[in-house]
């Protein structure tokens, strides 16, 4: 690729004018020295260099809050403060290893001197107790940070073997429909155990009591059918995913004991027609994964299986959300370069396809926790 590609001279706007002034006072040395002296400026100049600090940082913290979750830190701590020598011997490091991981640990928030050489839970650290789905998520980290290791490469080969193409077995594979127990398992049960907290967002914006029967697409193994059938005990519930992920959905849903109320079915939403039946569909965390063409098709086959006025939710986290902004275009951008399908979209693309797949309304509907999932309800 040549580094001489000629611009088109652009007329410049007042806000473009203004942004090449800040851009060359913040390029130069001279500025920035100046700036960190000043006092007016100074406090602004702190903030940016600590940005661009905790941006280089980043990856350290991750491993920091990836040796609390892998030692059982906050397992260790939850009924209360504990001494560096108790910490040594319950996490098995020297006491040396165990302070500088706790001195660390403070200073992110997810533990908290509390006197004494004592250490006890954090702010950050609490919210993890009992909280299996963020845990198991932090634990999952280690093959992203693998593939993110080089990421000029990834960015230049974007579907070369990586873990989490290996991973998310159905990413890269055309004949995902024949995957069998072993290659689905895993992931199964990473999605099963994140999914209560996006349920909780789901359910709690757009209570589905309101209707008949729900069909859960790209279901997993059942966990947010499960949920959804426990929050509206009269709606009759219907799976559809892999034929192995349902099979492992099946066996859930009957040791919950909604084997009554529910039905599951096996295929591919690429090339099989989906049941009819539901009067809703949901595609939660599914659409993200799949590149333009797939996408549309799975819409497609979504409005084609409701009846007339039957509702479509679309679950998942968004790009342009405002306020997770980095959640969605740099986390789930790259997680899902790495996963090599798919990208996180705006809503409004989100709802432009919709249109495109026949739907005559869609509108967002506000969920508490945006930054887990935005979530869209369309009309057939
Ligand atoms: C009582 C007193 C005195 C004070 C209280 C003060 C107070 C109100 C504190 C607030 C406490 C509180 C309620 C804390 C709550 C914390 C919570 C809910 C934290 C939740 C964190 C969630 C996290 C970190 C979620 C992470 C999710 C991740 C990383 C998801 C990744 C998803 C992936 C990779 C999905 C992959 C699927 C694919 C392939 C893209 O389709
Ligand atoms: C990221 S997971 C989301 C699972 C679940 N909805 C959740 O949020 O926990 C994507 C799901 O889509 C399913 N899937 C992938 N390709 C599929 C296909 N071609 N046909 C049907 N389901 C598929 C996967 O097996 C997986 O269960």
């Amino acid at each position: 690729m040549s580094d001489q590609v000629a611009e088109a001279p652009l007329a410049l706007s007042l806000r473009d004018r203004f942004l090449a002034f800040r851009d060359r006072m913040v390029s130069s040395p001279r500025f920035r020295a100046w700036a960190a002296r000043f006092p007016l400026t100074r406090p602004l100049a702190r903030r940016r260099a600590r940005a661009l600090f905790d941006l280089n940082a980043g990856f350290v913290y991750s491993q920091i809050l990836t040796a609390c979750v892998r030692l059982r830190v906050f397992d260790a701590l939850r009924e209360g403060p504990r001494s560096i020598a108790y910490l040594a011997v319950k996490l098995s490091l020297s006491t040396e290893a165990t302070l500088r991981l706790m001195e660390a640990a403070a200073a992110l928030d997810l533990v908290e001197a509390r006197g004494g050489g004592r250490y006890g839970l954090g702010s950050l650290g609490a919210a993890l107790v009992d909280n299996a789905g963020v845990v198991a998520m932090v634990e999952h980290h280690a093959m992203l940070y693998a593939d993110l290791a080089d990421p000029v490469a990834l960015l230049r080969s974007p579907r070369g073997g990586t873990k989490l193409a290996a991973y998310w077995a159905y990413a890269g594979n055309d004949g995902a429909a024949s995957l069998d127990l072993g290659a689905v398992g895993e992931y199964s049960a990473l999605m099963a155990a994140s999914q209560p907290m996006i349920a909780a967002e789901i359910l709690g914006a757009y209570p589905l009591a309101r209707h008949r029967c729900l069909m859960d697409v790209g279901g997993g193994e059942g966990a947010f059918l499960s949920a959804a059938g426990h929050s509206a005990p009269k709606l009759s519930l219907m799976l559809f995913d892999l034929p192995a992920v349902a099979e492992r959905a099946r066996a859930r849903l009957a040791a919950e004991g909604l084997a009554d109320r529910a039905t599951t079915h096996g295929g591919s939403f690429h090339t099989d027609a989906l049941p009819e039946g539901a009067d809703v569909i949901s595609l939660v965390r599914v659409v993200h994964d799949h590149d333009d063409d797939a996408a549309a098709g799975i819409l497609a086959r979504a409005h084609a299986a409701l009846p007339q006025g039957g509702t479509l939710l679309l679950a998942e986290p968004m790009s342009g959300t405002p306020g997770a902004e980095p959640i969605g275009e740099a986390y789930f951008g790259f997680y899902l370069l790495a996963m090599g399908r798919g990208r996180p979209r705006r809503m409004e693309e989100l709802q432009h396809m919709l249109a495109t797949a026949g739907f005559s309304t869609s509108r967002p509907v506000r969920t508490r926790t945006p930054m887990l999932t935005s979530l869209l309800v369309a009309t057939k």
